[in-house]
């Protein structure tokens, strides 16, 4: 494990973050591959069974608790006699289709021992995208947790495409935070909280408490371990969508399980956004999928994203894409960059004729805003 050096900050007073974690009813906690398995010994059942204790324990004590558990993956190799994380994605399903089951048994001897039942929940992308499939996924959740079982969820990699993968486990858990209404996500890696750089080097320190974008700055995200997905990157990005959705993050070591789900006196905490997004907003920003792309002149950024206007026709030079109206769009810069993303007003086809014009000139049924000020949020 990456441990914080004897003269970097403890933790010393708890914040109002850490208050709201550690009194949290419902959480999220998600445990990375890094700190399940490893390259020599595959899933390591101590640890497994460590993190199974200090959950029991905090369920005990009257919180709802949903595990996202990395580790498939890593758990596959071994018994298929690969000694590297494999790189093509065939080979990243077949070994994740032999190592989720060892996972999940793993969890659920583990929880046996205190009697309880854990259930499978494995989600694609789509799942969580699309919203009928979003509330099958909410109500199973839900009766789950009302049955006293403990949900451990996966990507289901087995059936996942690079076009339908969620990237990695910090966003799917953060997506599930907001799924369940968790009022705390805890990421547990093997790494015991965020530092201002490569925390390998003994000049890096760490962060104990990040409460806006300001406390990122000049901070180097950099890339995780062999068995990790994404490193430090993903997890910021991933603290930054539950941040929308009003959730509170803790960053912990695994190894520090048991105390950061008791007193959350540990690792970084970030706080979450004083108002949450919409549902709708979060939505559109973080959850659908993008059916497309509009091209915007310098103009219509600068109303979109400086003023929060609506979008009109004469600042939009061309589409990419095929969609429909309704369909979550994304709004990108003369450059090419991704400013903002809404709902469009009008289908592919449709645009292509108002391309430029201005309200005036197109007919009565197409003076809409193509995406209105309330259906868009800057990226
Ligand atoms: N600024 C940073 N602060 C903390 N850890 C970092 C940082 N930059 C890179 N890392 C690396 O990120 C790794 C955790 O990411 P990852 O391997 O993807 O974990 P997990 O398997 O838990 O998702 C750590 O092992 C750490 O070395
Ligand atoms: N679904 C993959 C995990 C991918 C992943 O995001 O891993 P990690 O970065 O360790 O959380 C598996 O179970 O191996």
């Amino acid at each position: 494990m990456v441990s914080a050096r004897e003269f970097d900050s403890p933790v010393t007073a708890l914040t109002d973050t850490r208050r709201t974690i550690a009194d949290a009813k419902r959480i999220v906690v998600k445990i990375g591959s890094s700190a399940l398995t490893s390259l020599d010994t595959g899933l390591d059942l101590g640890r497994l069974d460590l993190l199974a204790d200090a959950i029991e324990s905090r369920m005990r004590s009257g919180t709802d608790v949903v595990v996202v558990s990395s580790g498939a993956i890593g758990a596959g190799m071994a018994p298929l006699g690969l000694s590297r994380r494999p790189r093509d994605l065939a080979t990243k399903q077949a070994a994740a289709s032999v190592g989720q089951l060892a996972l999940v048994n793993a969890w659920s001897s583990s929880f046996h021992r205190y009697g309880r039942t854990v259930g499978q929940v494995l989600l694609t992308a789509e799942d969580i995208a699309r919203r009928t499939n979003h509330r099958n996924a909410q109500r199973t959740l839900d009766r789950l947790r009302s049955l006293g079982a403990v949900a451990i969820v996966n990507e289901n990699d087995t059936v996942a495409t690079a076009e339908i993968r969620f990237g990695d486990n910090d966003r799917l858990a953060a997506l599930v935070a907001h799924l369940v209404g968790a009022d705390a996500l805890f990421l547990l890696s093997d790494v015991d909280g965020l530092y201002d750089g490569d925390p390998r080097k003994v000049s890096a320190t760490l962060i104990p408490d990040v409460s806006s974008p300001e406390d990122l700055d000049g901070v180097v995200a950099g890339s995780g371990g062999a068995l990790g997905t994404g490193g430090m990157a993903s997890k910021l990005s991933a603290a930054r969508l539950a941040a929308d959705a009003g959730v509170p993050v803790l960053l912990a070591a695994a190894s520090d399980a048991a105390q950061a789900l008791t007193t959350s006196e540990v690792g970084t905490a970030f706080a979450a956004r004083p108002t949450r997004l919409s549902a709708r907003k979060f939505w559109v920003r973080h959850a659908a999928d993008a059916a497309g792309e509009l091209h915007l002149d310098a103009g219509a950024v600068r109303a979109v994203v400086e003023r929060r206007r609506s979008l009109l026709s004469a600042g939009v030079t061309s589409v990419t894409g095929a969609f429909h109206g309704g369909d979550v769009v994304s709004l990108v810069d003369p450059d090419g960059t991704l400013v903002a993303r809404g709902v469009v007003a009008y289908d592919s086809g449709e645009l292509a004729g108002m391309l430029g014009r201005s309200t005036g000139e197109l007919a009565a049924e197409l003076q809409r805003p193509v995406v209105h000020a309330d259906d868009l949020v800057p990226a």
